[in-house]
């Protein structure tokens, strides 16, 4: 029954399709052939073209996956050295569009390249030299690779919450973005992505996540499928329902203070090195019912959060916790503190602008004096 609860829940292979997103592909690429050489004349042959990955901000995966539904990249071979034409031509590079913001890999999983600009470009696969002297006129086959993209948002915000936390309707409330908001759970399946600009036109940008829940890091729910898109953000910010949440009728109700945890656990057993970046902690739906006590009670936990996770199982218990900038508590339907939220985000975003900008000494002493000039806000717990 459990494992049965378990494949219902876990996210299918064809789910990104059924949502008309992509975010991972791979594909074969091969470099084109050198040409051979003509011996008796000391002919060239031409090298073979290499194929090339470019980035271009209006590409979508998706896309590429509809126009080369074959995903295979084969560039021009170099010519042969003739009698009549001894210098062979050289084979064309193929440019492959790629949308901004992926990561290439190879199958063992080592990355070859980051492509986070607009026009960037790397060569994947590089044509295989012309015959000539140097090889004893036998010309090379180009290199032949399988390449795995990866999208990777680029948003300074990352937002990560249980689901039916309100993050959509966050985003919404901060930006223009039109995400999905129902009251059932996983009404986000796929990122969305806002922009919330001020008055003085500073923009922020924030990824909205498909919800997490318990049980991620074993593919439950949606799994950690969506997390690497806040592995670029600069800040996460992480929202949970004030009454707490429950799955379904068989599940187990959870606290705010409990979906904090798991969040916590996830997160860590996703990639510990995302407890890094700065947290920021919104408790939502400030307009519900005791919403005072339960943001107070939720306070209060997070202040003894190690002995204060006995409901928790202990594998579910994460090493290291969360450690929160800021705990903000708001009403995403009703606009409410958004305003703190905002200004919140770009003091943390602009300071670690200017700590990714000092030399490494000086980036570990402005970190602690960052964190200890915070603690006099009075949300930090
Ligand atoms: N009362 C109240 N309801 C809210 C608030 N914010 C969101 N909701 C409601 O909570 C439900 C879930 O909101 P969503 O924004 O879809 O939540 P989500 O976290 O994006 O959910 P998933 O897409 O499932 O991950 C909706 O019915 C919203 O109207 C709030 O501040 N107050």
């Amino acid at each position: 029954m459990v494992h049965l609860s378990r494949v219902l829940l876990t996210a299918p292979r064809g789910l990104s399709r059924k949502t008309k997103f992509l975010d991972r592909i791979r594909v074969y690429v091969r470099g084109g052939a050198g040409g051979q050489g003509y011996v008796r004349y000391g002919g060239l042959g031409g090298d073979g073209g290499n194929v090339v990955m470019v980035a271009k901000s209006n590409k979508t995966l998706l896309k590429l996956a509809e126009d080369f539904p074959e995903k295979r990249f084969i560039a021009k071979n170099g010519a042969d050295s003739k009698r009549l034409l001894l210098l062979g031509d050289n084979g064309e590079d193929l440019v492959v569009e790629v949308p901004t913001g992926v990561v290439l890999s190879l199958d063992n999983g080592k990355e070859i390249a980051d492509l986070n600009a607009d026009g960037e470009t790397v060569v994947v696969a590089k044509g295989g030299a012309g015959g000539g002297p140097n090889n004893d006129f036998r010309s090379k086959k180009g290199e032949t690779r399988s390449i795995r993209i990866d999208l990777k948002l680029l948003a300074d915000v990352g937002l990560v919450g249980f689901p039916n936390a309100g993050k959509s309707t966050l985003l919404c409330s901060m930006s223009r973005a039109k995400p999905k908001v129902a009251d059932y759970p996983f009404t986000t399946l796929r990122p969305h992505l806002g922009v919330t600009v001020f008055d003085d036109n500073r923009r922020i940008t924030i990824a909205d996540l498909p919800g997490l829940i318990e049980g991620a890091h074993m593919n439950i729910g949606m799994g950690h499928f969506f997390l690497k898109h806040v592995e670029r953000t600069k800040v996460l910010l992480v929202v949970v329902d004030a009454q707490g949440f429950v799955l379904n009728r068989r599940s187990t109700f959870r606290t705010a203070f409990e979906t904090i945890v798991l969040l916590n656990k996830e997160l860590e057993m996703y990639k510990p090195e995302l407890l890094d970046k700065p947290q920021v902690l919104l408790i939502n739906k400030m307009d519900t019912e005791c919403f005072n006590e339960k943001y107070e009670e939720t306070l209060n936990l997070l202040k003894n959060c190690r002995e204060s996770m006995d409901s928790i199982p202990e594998e579910l218990q994460p090493n290291r916790l969360f450690d929160f900038k800021s705990i903000i508590p708001i009403s995403a339907s009703l606009g409410e503190n958004i305003d703190t939220v905002k200004q919140t985000l770009r003091k943390i975003i602009d300071e670690e602008n200017r700590i990714d900008k000092l030399p490494l000494q000086n980036k570990l002493n402005s970190h602690i004096d960052f964190h200890s000039k915070e603690l006099s806000n009075t949300f930090i717990v």
